[in-house]
């Protein structure tokens, strides 16, 4: 489904990018110079911790039910597409988390970086015998 235009951006300038103008809102907001009546970012913000939270949960089901349905049309142009709207969806919500938590994608992104070649059932099993239960 990438096209090679996709595959040329950059993830993390465009991460970085958008946390950026999040960030920005949610400083207007709390400056109150942003307005929820005309800014979805500042209206997020003014929902606090919960409202963000809840907003999360409820993009991450979309975005499973969106995936079930791509696979089920077996993977049609039409329901990818989808699928990549109710991501960007989920991404967005994200952000606005993070910025909540005055964190940033950069954080996430380093992260993973830092898990880069450790594979998941190994940390799995070391964490497993540092914390017997
Ligand atoms: N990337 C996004 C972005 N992605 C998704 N959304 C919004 O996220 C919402 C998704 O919510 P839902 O799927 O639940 O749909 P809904 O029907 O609108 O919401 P509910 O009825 O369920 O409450 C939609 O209203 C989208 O418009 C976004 N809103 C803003 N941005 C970025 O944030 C910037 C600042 O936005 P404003 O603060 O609105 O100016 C914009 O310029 C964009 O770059």
């Amino acid at each position: 489904m990438s096209s090679p235009t996709n595959k040329s951006i950059n993830v993390d300038t465009g991460l970085a990018h958008l946390a950026d103008v999040v960030d920005q809102r949610r400083d207007a907001f709390k400056a109150g110079s942003a307005d929820p009546k005309t800014s979805y970012t500042a209206l997020l913000f003014s929902k606090g911790d919960d409202g963000i939270l809840k907003k999360i949960g409820e993009e991450a089901t979309e975005a499973v039910m969106a995936a079930k349905d791509a696979r089920n049309s077996n993977l049609a142009a039409e329901q990818q597409k989808l699928l990549i709207g109710e991501m960007a969806d989920l991404w967005f919500h994200c952000l606005i988390a993070l910025s909540q938590f005055n964190l940033r994608p950069e954080d996430v992104i380093a992260e993973l970086d830092r898990r880069l070649g450790t594979s998941g059932i190994e940390e799995k099993a070391a964490r497993k015998a540092a914390n017997p239960e």
